[in-house]
This record gives C-alpha cells, sequence and structure tokens, in this order.
C-alpha cells in the first residue's frame, strides 16, 4: 500500500497537471485565506467605517494606489475598499455570507469534493443576505446611518415598500420565512412549540456542522471518530440499559418490622415504588435494589458502517464511466485519493434523519395509582400465602406502566421451592388474568409477584425514542423495546444479542414490536451504515417498507419487490446471505481482523485497498415476519440457513430478527433455539408455548397488548412494548423514502442453486432479470454483445449488466466473453428473440 502512494506521488511531481490533487488543495487554502481576510476587515468596518467612508467614497480605487488618503481598517486600505464595497454598496452586515461562502468554498476543495456540493449553499446564502439585508434596513435602516442592509437593502426596502406599502413587506418577509420552513426545514407544524424550535436547531446545527472539517457526524462515523459508535471504552461490557441503575430516592420510612409477619389489613412495611401520584400519606418511595439482566457481553463490534456503491471495483467503474451518475454521489471515487478518514456517511451527506414529529405524542393514560387497589392486592397476596402456611416479613410494590410487582421477603425457614411449586396455586387463588409469579427474583432472594394495573398506561414510542437513554445509546444496533416495571425505558443492543426470536399468539402485540424494532434503527442510523434484508410471506406485514428499497433495503439482484415474499426466493435470500458471510470471512481474512469492527476500523484509516476488493460492511439485519409458513413448507431448506447464519454471522454483522405466531416445537425446532440466546415472547395460550419460546413458563400469563417477556440467556425482564401504529410507520417509510437515497439499492450476492448453474436448460422466465428483455434487445438490433453498451442505454450498474450478459449466454443468445472485445450475437432478428421469450415464458 505504501510503495503504491510512493510511486503515484513520484508520478505527480513528474507532472503538475491538472489532476495533481495538489492544486485544488492550494486554491482551497487560498480561499480560506481569502475567507478570513475579509471576515476580518468586514469586522473592523464595523468599528472603523465612520472614519474610513468617506476616504474611500471619495478616492475609490484609486485608495489602492500609493498616493491615496491612509485609513483605520485593520487591514488597511484593501480592506477598507473591500469592506466598504460588500457593505455599502451590496448587502451591508449580512455581506458576512460571503466570507462563510468562501470558507465553505475553500474546504470543499481541501477536501476535493466536487463544486456541485456548493451550488446549494450558494444559493442560500444569497438569498439568506439578500433577505437579511431588506430584513435590516426594513426593521431598523431608519435608527443608524450604518449601512445595516447595505445599497441592495436599501434600494429593495424602499422599492418594495413603494409597491406593496409596509406592511405588504412584513408579509411577505413573513412568507419568505414560512416558504423556508416548509421547504427546507420541513417543520412539522403538528408537533409542539419546543418541537419545532427543536427542528429548526436540529436543521441549522446540522448544516453547519456539514461545513467543519472532521467533524463527527450525527451517525458517530466522523471522519476523526473511527471507531464508530461503539469505541472501546465507550460501549460497557454490559448493554448498559439492561442493567437498571440504582434509583436515589430514599426510603421515607425505614422499615421497622423486619422479623414480624404480616397480616392482610395492616399497612405496616407496604412499600412502594412508583409514580410520585403515590405521594399519599403512609406510603413510601422506596429505594429498592433493582432487578439486573445482564445481557450476553461476548464481544464488542463497533459499527463503523459502509457505503455499498463506494468502494467496490465495479462502483468505481460505474462512477468514473457514466455521466449519468449523480455527481454528489461520484464523491466516493474521490473519496479514495484522500489521506483523511473514510466517513461512510458521505455517499449521502444531506440525508435527514426522520424526527420524532413524525410520530404521534399519545395519552399514555392517568399515572394514578388507585391507593385501594394497591392495598386490596396486597391483602389478598398475604392471605392467599398465607393459606399455603407461606409467611411473609415484608411486602414492597412496584407500579410499572402496566403491571405491579409486588415483591415479597418470606418469613425465615419459608423455603423459595416451595412457593415456585405452588405457583400455580396462588396464581390461581389470586385469580386475576396475567399473575405472574417469580420465585426467586434472580440476585435478590425475593419473591416476585405481578399483578395487572387495572388503568394500563400505554408506552409510546416516541416517549422510548424521544428518552434521554435511547438519545445517547452508543450502540450498534440499539433497539427501543419499551419500559420495564420501573419504567424505566429498555434500550437493548441487537448486536451483543446477538439475534433475536420473537414469537407470540396472533394480536398479541408481535407486528407493533416488529415495527418498533424497525423504527429504532431508522431513528438511530444512517443508510450507510444498516443495511435491512426483509422477508414476509404473509406479503402484509412489511411492504410499506419497500420504499427504503435505495435507502436501508438489501436484496437480491434483480428481484422486482425488495421484500421477500414467496419461499423459493426466500431460500435463495438465505443461502445469498450465507454467502454474503463468508465474502465477508474472506475479506475478514484477508484483512487480519477478527471481526467486523476491526475491519471497518482498518478501512476507515485507510489501511485496506479497495481495489482488491474492499470496501465497508454495514450491519445487515435480516427480518422474517412469520417464518411458520417458511419452515411448515420447505423445512430444512429453511432452517438449515438460519441456523447457519445464527451461528457464525455475528463478528460478521449480520444480525437475525425472526418472528412467528406459532410457538410450537416443529416451528421453534432445536435447531433455531439453539441459536437465538435472546427471545421475545408476547402473550401466548398455553404454557407449553411459553416454555417452547422460553424454556419456562410466564408468557402464558401475559396480558397481551405489547406486554411481553425479554429473554437473554435465560435471564427475563418484563416490558410493555412500545406501541406504534402502521400510519405513524409509514409517515417515517415516506419521510425517508422521499430523501435521495443510493443510486444503485445495496444487492446480495446471486445465489445459484446446482440446477440453475447446470445450464441454459434451467433458466426460467422467472429467474431472468427484469431489464433481460430490454438487454437482449438492444444487443440484437445493434449487434453487438457488450455489456458496457447495456450498462450504459439501461442506465445499470456493471454488476447487474454483467449478470444479464451471463443469463443471455446460459440462454444462448450471445457467445462466450472474448477479454475485451465485444461477445458474438447469436440471434440476428428481434421476431426470433420474441419467439423464444415467449417460449421461456410459457414454460414457465
Ligand atoms: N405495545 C402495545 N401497546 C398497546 N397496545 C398494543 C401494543 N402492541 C399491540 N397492541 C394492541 O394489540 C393489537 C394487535 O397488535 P399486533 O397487530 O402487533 O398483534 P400481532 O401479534 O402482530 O397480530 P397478528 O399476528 O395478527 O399480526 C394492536 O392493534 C394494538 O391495539
Amino acid at each position: 500500500m505504501a510503495k503504491i502512494k510512493k510511486s503515484s506521488s513520484a508520478q505527480a511531481s513528474l507532472k503538475m497537471g491538472l489532476s495533481d490533487e495538489r492544486i485544488p488543495k492550494l486554491f482551497g487554502i487560498l480561499l480560506i485565506l481569502v475567507a478570513v481576510y475579509l471576515g476580518v476587515a468586514f469586522f473592523s468596518y464595523l468599528f472603523t467605517w465612520k472614519v474610513d467612508q468617506d476616504r474611500v467614497l471619495r478616492f475609490s480605487w484609486k485608495l489602492l494606489l500609493n498616493d491615496g488618503p491612509t485609513v483605520d481598517n485593520w487591514l488597511g486600505r484593501l480592506g477598507a475598499f473591500l469592506s466598504n464595497f460588500w457593505m455599502y454598496f451590496l448587502f451591508g452586515v449580512p455581506s458576512f455570507g460571503v466570507v462563510y461562502l468562501l470558507w465553505r468554498a475553500g474546504l470543499n476543495f481541501l477536501r476535493r469534493q466536487p463544486i456541485s456540493k456548493l451550488i446549494n449553499p450558494f444559493v442560500t446564502v444569497m438569498l439568506a443576505m439578500m433577505g437579511g439585508a431588506v430584513l435590516l434596513e426594513f426593521l431598523f435602516g431608519s435608527f443608524t446611518n450604518f449601512p445595516l442592509g447595505g445599497a441592495v437593502g436599501a434600494y429593495l426596502v424602499s422599492h418594495l415598500t413603494r409597491v406593496l406599502g409596509a406592511f405588504g413587506v412584513i408579509l411577505l418577509l413573513l412568507t419568505l420565512v414560512a416558504i423556508y420552513l416548509v421547504f427546507e426545514v420541513r417543520i412539522d407544524f403538528n408537533g409542539t412549540p419546543e418541537q419545532i424550535k427543536n427542528d429548526v436547531i436540529n436543521h441549522f446545527s446540522g448544516r453547519f456542522r456539514g461545513g467543519k472539517i472532521g467533524a463527527p457526524t450525527k451517525y458517530g462515523t466522523g471522519a476523526n471518530n473511527t471507531s464508530g459508535s461503539g469505541g472501546d471504552g465507550e460501549v460497557p461490557a454490559l448493554a448498559p440499559s439492561f442493567t437498571d441503575p440504582e434509583p436515589a430516592t430514599a426510603p421515607l420510612r425505614p422499615s421497622s418490622a423486619k422479623a414480624a409477619i404480616l397480616r392482610p389489613g395492616g399497612d405496616d412495611d407496604f412499600e412502594i415504588e412508583g409514580p410520585a401520584t403515590l405521594g399519599d400519606q403512609g406510603i413510601e418511595q422506596l429505594a429498592g435494589k433493582q432487578m439486573e439482566m445482564p445481557m450476553d457481553a461476548v464481544g464488542d463490534l463497533t459499527l463503523v458502517g459502509t457505503d455499498p456503491l463506494a468502494t467496490g471495483v465495479d462502483n468505481l467503474i460505474l462512477a468514473d464511466g457514466d455521466t449519468g451518475i449523480n455527481t454528489d454521489l461520484a464523491v466516493t471515487a474521490q473519496n479514495q485519493n484522500h489521506t483523511e478518514p473514510y466517513d461512510p456517511t458521505l455517499d449521502l451527506p444531506n440525508f435527514t434523519p426522520p424526527h420524532v414529529g413524525l410520530l404521534l405524542e399519545r395519552e399514555t393514560g392517568s399515572a394514578e395509582v388507585d391507593r385501594s387497589e394497591l392495598e386490596a392486592n396486597k391483602d389478598q397476596i398475604i392471605e392467599t400465602l398465607l393459606n399455603y402456611k407461606i409467611e411473609i416479613t415484608k411486602i414492597r410494590a412496584t407500579i410499572g406502566p402496566t403491571v405491579t410487582l409486588y415483591e415479597i421477603v418470606p418469613a425465615p425457614g419459608v423455603r423459595i421451592s416451595k412457593i415456585k411449586n405452588l405457583e400455580d396455586d396462588i396464581a390461581l387463588s389470586l385469580a386475576a388474568l396475567g399473575i405472574r409469579i417469580i420465585a426467586p427474583i434472580p440476585g435478590r432472594g425475593t419473591i416476585g409477584i405481578e399483578v395487572p394495573n387495572k388503568n394500563p398506561q400505554m408506552v409510546s414510542m416516541r416517549e422510548v425514542l424521544e428518552s434521554e437513554k435511547f438519545q445517547n445509546a452508543k450502540m450498534d444496533l440499539p433497539l427501543a423495546l419499551g419500559k420495564t416495571i420501573k419504567n424505566e425505558v429498555l434500550i437493548a443492543d441487537l448486536a451483543k444479542m446477538p439475534h433475536l426470536l420473537v414469537a407470540g399468539a396472533t394480536g398479541q402485540g408481535k407486528s407493533v414490536g416488529i415495527n418498533s424494532i424497525i423504527m429504532s434503527l431508522l431513528y438511530k442510523k444512517h443508510p450507510s451504515q444498516v443495511k435491512l434484508v426483509m422477508i414476509d410471506p404473509k406479503k402484509v406485514e412489511l411492504f410499506p417498507y419497500a420504499k427504503l428499497e435505495s435507502h436501508f433495503l438489501a436484496f437480491l439482484p434483480g428481484q422486482t419487490e425488495p421484500i421477500t415474499t414467496e419461499t423459493t426466493k426466500v431460500i435463495h435470500v438465505l443461502n445469498s446471505l450465507c454467502i454474503e458471510m463468508d465474502q465477508r470471512y474472506d475479506l475478514l481474512k484477508k484483512a487480519s481482523a477478527r471481526n467486523i469492527k476491526e475491519y471497518n476500523e482498518k478501512f476507515v484509516a485507510r489501511r485496506l485497498n479497495p481495489e482488491k476488493g474492499h470496501k465497508f460492511l454495514p450491519f445487515i439485519v435480516l427480518i422474517i415476519d412469520e417464518f411458520a409458513d417458511l419452515i411448515m413448507t420447505a423445512g430444512k431448506e429453511v432452517e438449515m440457513p438460519i441456523a447457519r447464519l445464527a451461528q457464525l454471522s455475528r463478528a460478521v454483522g449480520i444480525h437475525l430478527v425472526i418472528a412467528t405466531q406459532r410457538p410450537s416445537v416443529n416451528i421453534i425446532t432445536g435447531v433455531i433455539k439453539a441459536n437465538f440466546p435472546a427471545r421475545i415472547a408476547y402473550k401466548v395460550t398455553a404454557k407449553v408455548d411459553s416454555r417452547t419460546i422460553l424454556d419456562g413458563g410466564g408468557a402464558d400469563q401475559l396480558i397481551g397488548r405489547g406486554d411481553m417477556l425479554l429473554s437473554n440467556a435465560g435471564d427475563i425482564v418484563r416490558l410493555q412494548g412500545a406501541f406504534v401504529d402502521t400510519p405513524e410507520v409509514e409517515e417515517v417509510i415516506n419521510f425517508i423514502g422521499k430523501q435521495r437515497g443510493y443510486v444503485e439499492p445495496y444487492l446480495l450476492p446471486e445465489y445459484n442453486t446446482d440446477e440453475e448453474m447446470a445450464g441454459s436448460g434451467s433458466l426460467s422466465y422467472a429467474d431472468l432479470d427484469d431489464n433481460f428483455e430490454d438487454a437482449a434487445r438492444l444487443i440484437i438490433s445493434q449487434q453487438h454483445g457488450s455489456t458496457s453498451m447495456i450498462q450504459r442505454r439501461l442506465k445499470l450498474g456493471y454488476n447487474r449488466a454483467g449478470r444479464i450478459m451471463d443469463q443471455m449466454e446460459q440462454l444462448g443468445l450471445v457467445g462466450p466473453a472474448q477479454g475485451s472485445k465485444p461477445r458474438e450475437v447469436l440471434v440476428y432478428d428481434e421476431n426470433e428473440l420474441t419467439r423464444f421469450i415467449d417460449d421461456l415464458r410459457n414454460r414457465g
């Protein structure tokens, strides 16, 4: 690598032409210096204008000659002349916009970004300068002699006031601001004033952040931030939000009668933890230790991200050769020559992540908990346990969004196993739907009884996404799943799980849960950092996400629908993912990297050569909504690749989320279970189903509507899932879908079954690329078998055009490749092609 660099720079020094990267860099430095000069001169003008103005006006450019007068401007006569020119004759104070533009242009040249990137800021700043000049002149012009809005501002104001009247000018200015807010900032007027303010602040901070050298991006993959979101020392060994922090509330009244046996009716030693509205006399706000539910802490993968167009040799060919390609994307190719760290998000630099205003602010229900409800439940628990001769010394309540946890301390001598054995009887006696007994609560030595609240609260997706925990989560694949019994938002890192099995009876919240998982990723990650592979045999659950095809989705080449629904295609996708996994392992091996984190770090530092096939690797999340149908129809053909992926894909950043509403053993097989230590169970109808999912009961005692158990390697935590409705999901999808995506989506490797590879005979009509017919017609009409012609004329990527050419060869339309020469075309007449294709179609 070092060698290559050396020789190329030696060559460059022989001939310093326009292609020499040093020239734009020099030019960039020059522009920055000019910007600094003008900035200082303008600033000085604010103080020296009175003295200098007369002299400059009298002498004009002659001021620059030797015999002119002296001036006060800190940057001499040139400073006085230029600042007067801009401030007095042009835009007044908004002339500082020119300084910004020069600075920005300088950086652009330094970074060797395309000039087209400057068009937007140029137009915006020019308009802002004009608007600003009018505004300043209109509002304050009559109070000062200083040319606040310059001649431009003064002229426009006087002209506009004559045409529209003073009030008309005010309305015009307000209209301009409104147009800006609607088109550029995309304000959601449904939001609260606070959100609108945040949107505006985010908009502007985002804009200006884009102009700083090496500033970390909002996705944590800034050029300087090579270790990505989970750099060393940043990610705790345990997934942070899985371990609830110790709350700081102190007990108001210490428990006095520890040894006393509790009787129903009394409220001694009944301690309650929960919403503040419970601060009633006689009830305590308790500082209890919290349940610890550590996640699997093996390894710590770090996201750096990837860009599908950026680095593959194919894509570089595409970027160089195709004039139709968006110049912004061609940054990528230039990015290759840079010495600064690589930043994958720069390939879609203007991508704006969805804002929470797209989600509804829901009425989460009253936080008030009825004291009599608590007392009644406490009495019933004590009484029921006494019936079984179980005495307790202390009971404490923790009120969650939908259930209250009564934590009891048994009297000395009561064996926990006794309570465990009586679990079903106790539940029956308590006779409320959804009672779950946890005996003992791991690490606490106490027993938990969860009882549903009469007035459950909903947990909205918006509130969990807005929570500080989510906002600050430095995880590779953060999932905002819901709230724990302690009303705390729980964020889990899918990258550490490393796969997730989701199961529950129909109508209990699974689809909402899958949506909240996807939403979490869409809200937190840039399209260059994560790709979603979606499989939806039911065809109804995931289809709205198809609009994200050129942003977040990955699928097979030639696939018309980016979301896979047919079983045969699903098998292809799964096997293709296995190939992707193997290819990623090969890349890791070549790069001597142990996992995706190390690999991407090396890539960011430009220690891996893209010409040798190295590229940025995004995380890939495979989502299967309803894999029961697949297992039933394709059995091992589906189960085996899933198991293989689950066993091996973690190190290369491929993670699986598979869901089913049929939690039976023939669906969730031993092989699947063994490879999915992290599982989510929604309510199921029978205990046996709960055992199938969680290896234990509990899911049968849930209350539905998003009430769920999250289990990781045996540790179980009860959560109220975040709720997001389909229209909200669609809003978010539209928000992203409307933005510019990659020219070519992220394609998975092609997978051919053995028969398909055997020869032309097995290639069916369905296998043909969507552009096959057009490409074949082109080749035949031109009698010229060239891939690059297909690429150019049909505006296809190099890979895809190459694949179409292979299919033509398989079908005998063209001869084999002949090096750089075009292939021989074996069909001479388009009618013959029509017959051939009809034939193929009829064969199916
Ligand atoms: N987290 C939640 N909070 C509140 N209500 C919820 C939550 N999740 C689901 N619900 C309620 O339960 C209903 C069913 O949820 P959902 O569609 O997710 O179930 P499902 O298990 O996916 O059903 P199916 O298997 O038929 O697709 C929702 O329409 C909603 O009313």
